[in-house]
């Protein structure tokens, strides 16, 4: 039903009550509606920009170097990482270089990635109470206003370099371009607003950096609580590396089976706890009519930690995934599914396991705090779940 439903033409705009508070800072394909043009013009560049071949030969450089820097980072706190703060930075690093061209350090900027990750919080909490925030919409959106005017700085870092690019770039190839600039460079071609500008800016800001930095910081977390876990994928890493200490390639990524298991179980945990969609049309699907204008909101997290579909739901083990023929496809969908589905996954992924295959060869985690199990990881629901209280780690190097 759910996958009859997702490849739906009339189920794939996101209704805007149920996700208001990224109207507030969003315009692009993630609020757009399916039949609006900008829709379709902004995912086919998200598609094109994220595209397989592009995350390998453009963005592997950037992969590799934010990683080791955040490994080095890790290994420089001798009184224990902050997993959040830590990979909010690194991500957004990723991203204004990927997406914007811009190098940054916020890995040493926590001021900064404080007020992003505060700002995040704020539009998940707006969208998860729209039912009862929609009343007071219209005085929300100035406070809203006054406060996204905090990015104002950053903006104009952003855009300042983003114009000298323009500038050094009198005849740009369109493909060759961040996909920033060839954002701007269509809005200004179209005479659309500045107010669209940002909006899409930031979109691609948040979209490319907060999802990753929170996905992260959640998976480093699970993998300090969960020490058995972390040997074995340490033994993978190890026997493909041995002592060999280079870059991992795309063959090393590929042969990462049970880094894939532990990371599909990881979302299983920590995906979306629902997506919500709008019926644009009747639907007639198994014998059920839904009528236009519905709400069709799926709850994800019911379906991930229902024991119908999954053998012994709330126990993490990422082996589960070995026969996953026995897995409904539709009970796991981190990224989406269907028209909407996620255009992000293959680059997400990809620097995730950059990342923990650096972690892992070099650092051995475990909590700060002793007696923190993985039983006593709480979580909680914002646009993405995410883990509440991420224990302090501690780092040992491995020699
Ligand atoms: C671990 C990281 C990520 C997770 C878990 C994630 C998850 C999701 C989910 C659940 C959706 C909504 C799908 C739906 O409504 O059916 C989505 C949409 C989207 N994501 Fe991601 N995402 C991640 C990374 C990224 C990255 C790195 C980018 C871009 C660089 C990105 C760009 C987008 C865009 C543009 C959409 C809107 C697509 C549309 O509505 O047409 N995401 N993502």
């Amino acid at each position: 039903m759910i996958e009859k439903l997702s490849f739906h033409p009339n189920l794939a705009d996101k209704p805007h009550a149920a996700y208001i508070g990224f109207q507030l800072c969003l315009e692009g394909p993630f609020s757009a509606l399916c039949s609006d043009n900008v829709w379709k013009q902004r995912r086919k560049d998200f598609s094109n920009y994220l595209k397989k071949s592009r995350v390998e030969n453009d963005y592997y450089k950037t992969f590799i170097k934010c990683s080791d820097r955040m490994v080095n980072i890790m290994l420089e706190s001798s009184s224990g990482v902050d997993s959040n703060a830590l990979c909010a930075a690194v991500a957004h690093d990723v991203a204004l270089k990927s997406m914007f061209s811009i190098e940054t350090s916020l890995v040493y900027h926590p001021e900064i990635v404080a007020l992003l990750t505060r700002i995040k919080e704020v539009a998940s909490i707006l969208t998860l109470n729209s039912p009862i925030i929609s009343p007071l919409f219209r005085i929300l959106q100035p406070l809203a206003d006054i406060m996204f005017g905090k990015l104002v700085e950053l903006r104009k870092l952003i855009l300042g370099e983003i114009d000298n690019q323009l500038k050094s770039n009198q005849q740009p190839l369109q493909e060759e371009l961040p996909l920033s600039i060839n954002m701007i460079l269509r809005i200004r071609r179209d005479n659309e607003s500045e107010k669209r500008m940002f909006k899409q800016l930031h979109e691609v800001f948040l979209t490319s950096g907060h999802t990753v930095g929170t996905k992260l910081a959640n998976v480093i977390s699970l993998l300090g609580v969960l020490p058995d876990i972390q040997e074995r994928a340490w033994q993978e890493q190890d026997e493909i590396f041995g002592n060999d200490i280079r870059d991992p390639t795309i063959a090393d990524l590929n042969q990462m089976k049970f880094l894939d298991r532990f990371l599909k179980e990881c979302y299983r945990f920590l995906g979306p706890p629902f997506l919500a969609k709008m019926a644009t049309a009747d639907i007639n699907v198994d014998g059920i009519t839904i009528p236009r204008g519905t709400l069709v909101i799926y709850l994800l997290r019911f379906i991930k930690l229902h024991p119908k579909y999954w053998r012994n739901p709330n126990i993490f083990d990422p082996d589960r995934f070995l026969d996953e023929d026995d897995y409904l496809k539709c009970s796991y969908t981190p990224f989406g599914i269907g028209v909407r589905s996620c255009p992000g996954e293959y680059f997400a992924t990809m620097f995730m396991k950059i990342t923990l295959s650096k972690i892992l060869r070099r650092l051995k985690l475990r909590p700060v705090e002793k007696d923190f199990r993985f039983e006593d990881i709480k979580f909680k629901s914002f646009l993405l779940l995410e883990v509440e209280n991420s224990p302090m780690l501690e780092v040992e190097e491995r020699i």
